[in-house]
């Protein structure tokens, strides 16, 4: 049984049909990649697997349940976690209490926190600073930590490696690859070869559309699709 299935999902966002036919299916374990060009409907699928957009009609089957009636709050109760592109951390606070936020009771595991320190030291040392004095890089690990401060059996992350250097990049497939050990990762990413280096299942939407799905062993073989789907040159 997959993880994560849906079942050919539609959104509609105010008077637009931005979603018309998203179906895939996401294995446990690893890191599923979600592919497009820009404006496709990448994000548009997290948020309607979040809740954030109400799905209608199809289906979000997580864990043998369907869960596209469900709340936000009631969805990430089961499971999930997402990391928007915008991050969603709180600038003003540190990063301290930005962790402490999203913890179920407002304690910390301290397994899991040491976990977190070993990932990311930076968030560690600069653990009592405000989050909006963090680099881009540290920001988007304080969101990642956020994401997994709880078990999760999944988590939505739309695009973490935008505007970051190659170095920070680099750690951050590190730290992701040894997420994905315990924790399926959905991954929605325009750089290709960061996406090729983590990703084991993927898909392509185009147009509020699946037109795509795959191991990512044969989708990075094969040049001419990826420039059919995605527009990449070999
Ligand atoms: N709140 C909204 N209201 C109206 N249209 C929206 C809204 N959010 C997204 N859209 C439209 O839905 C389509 C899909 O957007 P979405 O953000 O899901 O694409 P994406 O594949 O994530 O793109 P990008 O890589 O640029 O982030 C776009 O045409 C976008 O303009």
């Amino acid at each position: 049984m997959s993880l994560l299935s849906l079942k050919n999902m539609k959104t509609q966002i105010g008077q637009y049909h931005v979603l018309h036919d998203i179906t895939f299916d996401v294995p446990e374990g690893g890191v599923f990649v979600l592919l497009g060009r820009n404006g496709a409907g990448k994000t548009t699928t997290l948020r309607s697997i979040m809740g954030l957009w109400q799905p209608q009609p199809g289906s979000v089957v997580f864990k043998g349940r369907d869960i596209s009636r469900l709340a936000t709050a009631d969805i990430a109760r089961l499971g999930i976690a997402y990391v928007p592109e915008n991050m969603g951390t709180f600038g003003g606070l540190t990063v301290q209490e930005n962790l402490v936020l999203a913890t179920a009771g407002g304690r910390f595991d301290q397994t899991r926190l040491q976990r977190i320190y070993t990932l990311f030291p930076a968030l560690e040392q600069f653990w009592t600073k405000q989050a909006w004095s963090l680099s881009g890089g540290q920001k988007q690990m304080l969101a990642v930590a956020r994401a997994i401060i709880e078990p999760r059996d999944l988590i939505l992350i739309d695009e973490p490696t935008k505007g970051l250097a190659p170095a920070i990049v680099a750690a951050m497939g590190e730290a992701f690859r040894e997420i994905a050990q315990d924790t399926t990762i959905l991954l929605v990413e325009q750089n290709f070869n960061f996406a090729r280096s983590l990703g084991r299942d993927m898909a392509v939407i185009d147009d509020g559309r699946v037109v795509h799905r795959g191991s990512m062993a044969d989708f990075a073989a094969d040049t001419d699709l990826q420039g059919q789907l995605l527009g990449l040159s070999a």
